[in-house]
């Protein structure tokens, strides 16, 4: 039986409330007698303007969220699933019920002139805060100038008009997400910019025990992207990478159960670059493991205590 109400937690970014606007609308089509109404919640690594390793990475991003949940203010978290740290286990008495259908999840190349990553002259400056991103430009575009950037996606746009850089790596999904697509120059091929894991992905959390909600949820995931999370989420654990880890890779889940998994592991200067892929058929959390191991045996555990919390 689907509850009256369903009270859904999320952070209180134009990206973020756009994407509650999509699990309301896919729960309206399902649930039509179930009534939703949106918690916003501001998560302070929205309103920190520095470094985000000073808050512990992305937690910033989702423990506000969770805490509305916990504190019994809501019924779900909605979270992008590349925002979710991989160390940190998920707060005591939650679950992700359900893992909504990828989007997108490719970087992409803002520019004003609409150039491509190959056709920008030197010393561009390119904003990202991404440790992954800047790792990666710095391996195949060493001749582009790296801008440290915070804040939203509307935000970081609004910086690039201003003339604070010249150009912007940002989501694609994020980008379309809050009708900017137009902006995008360049889809960037995930040879050049490997995407992180989760990326394009949205996790619907709840309270553990909650079966109303849970049976709700469960209606709106895809079993395909389920697949990919389990795989990408155990190679996550098991890496143990931190916030300011330059981790990235993506599953592909094919026919008859099959499953892709090709991941990476940086320094941040990018001048070392472990890869690993393999497909499986089996679990494909044993996958996540199986290319989390392959990575550690190229030296991925001493890479990433290396590089300061
Ligand atoms: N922390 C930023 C963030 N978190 C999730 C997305 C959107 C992409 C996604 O959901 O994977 C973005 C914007 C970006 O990286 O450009």
């Amino acid at each position: 039986m689907a509850p009256e109400l369903i009270r859904i937690a999320t952070r209180s970014s134009p990206m973020a409330l756009a994407q509650v606007e999509r699990v309301r609308r896919e729960l309206a089509k399902l649930f039509p007698r179930t009534a939703t109404k949106v918690v916003p919640v501001t998560a302070y690594g929205d309103r920190w303007t520095g470094n985000l390793a000073v808050l512990g990475g992305k937690a910033a991003f989702t423990r506000e969220v969770d805490a509305t949940l916990l504190e019994g203010d809501a019924d779900v978290a909605v979270h992008c699933v590349k925002d979710v740290p991989g160390d940190l286990p998920l707060p005591e008495g939650t679950v992700f019920a359900a893992w909504m259908r990828r989007e997108d999840p490719r970087d992409a190349l803002v520019h004003p002139g609409g150039l491509t990553l190959d056709e920008l002259p030197s010393c561009t400056r390119i904003g990202t805060s991404s440790v992954r991103r800047a790792a990666q430009l710095a391996a195949s575009h060493p001749h582009l100038c790296r801008v440290p950037i915070r804040g939203n996606v509307g935000r970081r746009l609004e910086k690039l008009d201003e003339e604070r850089v010249d150009a912007l790596v940002l989501a694609v999904c994020g980008l379309d997400r809050v009708g900017s697509a137009d902006r995008i120059a360049q889809v960037l091929p995930v040879e050049t910019m490997c995407p992180p894991l989760g990326a394009g992905v949205l996790g619907l959390q709840c309270r553990e025990g909650d079966e109303p909600v849970l049976s709700a949820l469960r209606a709106l995931g895809d079993p395909a992207t389920a697949r990919e999370m389990a795989a990408e989420r155990a190679l996550l654990a098991a890496l143990r990478g931190h916030c300011n880890t330059p981790v990235a890779g993506y599953a592909r889940a094919g026919a008859e159960g099959a499953v892709y998994l090709h991941a990476r592991v940086f320094t941040p200067d990018g001048t070392t670059v472990l890869r690993a892929e393999e497909t499986s058929t089996a679990d494909p959390a044993d996958l996540g493991l199986s290319v989390a191991d392959a990575l550690l045996a190229r030296g991925a555990r001493a890479l990433i205590d290396a590089i300061a919390h």
